[in-house]
């Protein structure tokens, strides 16, 4: 692979000796590739014995150049040849050999502005015991620099490639059913071919031509510049997945010395960074780019493992081991995580140093010294955790030259310091500035939003003025409905007006889900609807009201019905919860709207009385005519019935429809039967055991456990009439009062 842009600048900036080598390998999938020889037809890849036999049967024995000469020598030199104009390669071949000879003009460190281009030589076969001598290859023309050697997909032992330069030599093997080996090397190097020992190996050889793309001596400056345009033009591959995301949208070059705000402020750079940023700053004028000097703040966390020592001393250390991880009580394995983000920059030529927070991408970032090479200012050592083991956090504090492209300024600027930007977007179509632009610049702004309320104010403005529903809807949506207070009034009105009642009626549904019940939204609308709604009616805007009302309402009665169908205990404590939310929206909604409220909870079964009379006595004089004729139907329904006889014990209850439930049911149901001994096994008590709790049934239960399997024990509670009578008593006080306009 081709070392991405930011590492190239790195190496760049850190100048001195080229990184290249002699030789140079690549290993390529061979599928896709095809192969076909004149006189032989296509040829099946890998090469098995069949193929090499035609091969052979259209080559010749290899000369070999000897001064002026060419002669065939089998002490030099022993194996088959075919020249390339016999060979022709298709598919994939053109596109597999570009991305090759990137990676070995990266490899063989040939300068940038320089491009290499593959002459086909041609194809050899060496069976057993075939070779080629040590020997250099002759430069045939003026513009060639190295030799590339193609192993073609075949099976063999032997026959390996060794290459030697300035007194050091590397042997490459390349026996493969399904990959095609790479070697390039300068055309200065000695090299040969050992004797295959089985199989067969098949090569094909190319010249290595070097084309410069200019004239002159490419200035590194210019080769900087054009490095920052590509790390601009390249979408980042996130490090844990293969997935390719956006281009990146910053580059981050960490400095090597440390500074204040101060410092960087005003610009005192020291050492090496003096040049960096000064070479930066020009590349990044010469790549349309703006940059900033820049605080980071760093956390790594390591994958540590304890040194082997005695219990003991592990044990008086441990103190030491919380607070100091430079210590040298463990190893350092891999670096699971590795989090930058920026604080603070001073654009270049623009204000003073600002506080930001950006969050920078690992593909963002540029570095000539590791940051894991630097002391850190703080490090914590973590014995196992979770899924990792032990590890130790590092936190470093470090400087840097940010720089991104002028055309992405609004987003660049936007993700470090998101109100700003939006502040920005304000003045901007305040100003009268071109639409389009603006609204291209809001759309960028979409993806960066979060649940919150500190942006609302702004985004209402901005929604308003682009003067597009769709991207309206799409700024205000993520934010929620959280930060909404009746300051907010006015400006949403005005959206709502621009953009009418279906877009209001959608932007209200995604900040009010009705679905899964918060409790955080119910204080919402006990604490802030009230003053919400009022400033809402002010500013005409009274349908919104209604709608916010309508979907508070609508999640609310469905926590109603989920509680009912618990027991009594547990729905009394979901009733408080709720009694306060429903007089709140009670008291705001209209009077339809709050008859359509009632209307639901008409529809509930007899324990939303619960809810109902604690309204009622909160609401007062307030209170709904509907919502009190209700209630007075459901007491009157209640006393209506006879009480309960003296000699009645049934309870009225159904189960799962289990066999133990249907038991359960017919004791309860049972209006004599008081007691019920239940022999039965250890799950099905369990069984039992939870419906009476859930159901809160009034029946005692216990286990006696003698015989097998044990008796499960059940007696009706003696006070069941007593509540009754209780309830019946109450019912009646609360009809009363109900009827005589409670009072
Ligand atoms: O087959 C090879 O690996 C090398 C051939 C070679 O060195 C040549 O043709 O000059
Ligand atoms: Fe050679």
């Amino acid at each position: 692979m081709v070392k991405p842009a930011r590492e190239r600048i790195a190496l760049l900036l850190q100048g001195g000796e080229s990184t290249g080598s002699f030789s140079a390998e690549a290993t390529v999938p061979a599928a896709g590739v095809t192969l076909a020889v004149d006189g032989v037809g296509p040829v099946k890849l890998p090469i098995g014995a069949a193929q090499e036999r035609m091969l052979v049967s259209v080559a010749r024995p290899a000369m070999f150049g000897h001064g002026e000469e060419t002669l065939t020598d089998p002490s030099v030199r022993d194996t088959w040849e075919l020249t390339a104009d016999q060979v022709s390669l298709g598919g994939a071949w053109e596109q597999v050999l570009e991305a090759v000879l990137l990676e070995v003009h990266e490899g063989l460190g040939l300068p940038q502005g320089s491009r290499l281009r593959a002459e086909p030589h041609a194809l050899l076969v060496y069976g057993p015991d075939q070779f080629f001598a040590p020997h250099q290859d002759s430069e045939k023309d003026d513009e060639m620099v190295a030799t590339l050697v193609v192993s073609l997909p075949s099976i063999h032992t032997g026959g390996e490639l060794v290459v030697s330069h300035g007194g050091q030599s590397r042997t490459y093997r390349h026996s493969a059913r399904d990959s095609i080996g790479f070697v390039a090397f300068y055309a200065d190097c000695i090299h040969e071919v050992l004797p295959v020992r089985s199989g067969r190996r098949v090569t094909l050889t190319f010249n290595l031509l070097v084309t410069r793309e200019s004239e002159e001596e490419i200035d590194p400056d210019e080769e900087l510049a054009s490095l920052v345009g590509e790390h601009f033009a390249t979408p980042m591959t996130p490090r844990w997945s293969t997935e390719v995301t956006s281009v990146p949208n910053h580059l981050v070059v960490l400095l090597d010395h440390q500074y204040s705000e101060r410092g960087l402020a005003a610009g005192r750079l020291k050492g090496r960074d003096v040049e960096w940023v000064n070479r930066l700053r020009v590349a990044a004028g010469r790549a349309d780019c703006l940059s900033a000097l820049a605080l980071a703040e760093i956390r790594q966390t390591w994958n540590a493992y304890e040194e082997h020592r005695s219990w003991r001393y592990r044990y008086d250390d441990d103190e030491s081991l919380a607070n100091d991880g430079s210590s040298e009580s463990y190893d350092l394995g891999e670096l699971i995580e590795d989090e930058i983000s920026l604080g603070w920059w001073k654009r270049s030529g623009v204000g003073d140093g600002e506080p930001i927070r950006l969050g920078v991408n690992q593909g963002e970032v540029c570095a000539v010294t590791p940051t894991d090479s630097l002391t850190p200012y703080q490090s914590e050592y973590e014995g196992y955790m979770g899924n990792y083991g032990n590890t130790v956090d590092r936190w470093y504090r470090r400087a840097a030259i940010v720089l991104w492209p002028k055309e992405r300024d609004f987003i660049a600027r936007a993700e470090a310091d998101l109100p700003h930007a939006i502040a920005e977007l304000i003045g901007r179509l305040k100003d009268g500035d071109d639409l389009d632009r603006a609204r291209t610049d809001a759309r960028a702004v979409v993806n960066l939003l979060r649940v919150g309320g500190q942006l609302l104010a702004p985004l209402l403005a901005v929604a308003e003025s682009l003067d597009d529903a769709e991207l309206a809807h799409d700024l205000l949506a993520p934010l929620g409905s959280e930060g909404l207070t009746a300051e907010h009034a006015p400006a949403l009105a005005a959206v709502v007006n621009r953009y009418g009642r279906p877009w209001s009626q959608r932007l209200i549904g995604s900040w009010f889900p009705t679905r899964g019940h918060r409790l955080g939204r119910w204080e919402w609308a006990t604490d802030t609807l009230p003053g919400v709604a009022l400033a809402l009616r002010r500013a005409g805007a009274d349908g919104v009201v209604t709608d916010i009302c309508r979907r508070i309402w609508a999640n609310l009665s469905g926590s109603i019905g989920l509680a009912l169908v618990e027991g009594p205990r547990a729905w009394a404590a979901n009733v408080s919860s709720i009694v306060e939310p429903a007089e709140s929206l009670f008291r705001v909604a209209e009077a339809e709207v709050v008859d359509e409220f009632v209307a639901t909870l008409a529809a509930t079964g007899d324990g939303v009385l619960d809810l109902e009379l604690p309204m009622l006595r909160r609401l007062g004089s307030d209170a709904p005519a509907s919502l009190v004729e209700d209630a007075v139907k459901r007491l009157e329904v209640m006393l209506a019935a006879p009480p309960r006889p003296a000699d009645d014990w049934s309870i009225v209850w159904s189960g799962c429809g289990c066999d133990l439930c249907e038991t359960l049911r017919g004791f309860l149901a049972d209006r004599g039967a008081t007691e019920f001994d239940w022999p039965l096994r250890t799950d099905g008590r369990q069984h039992i055991h939870q419906r009476i709790e859930a159901a809160e049934l009034p029946v005692t239960h216990h286990t006696i456990r003698k015989g097998r399997p044990y008796t499960l024990h059940l007696a009706k509670r003696p006070d069941l009439h007593e509540r009754e009578a209780v309830q019946r008593r109450q019912a009646t006080t609360d009809l009363a009062w109900l009827r005589e306009g409670r009072g």
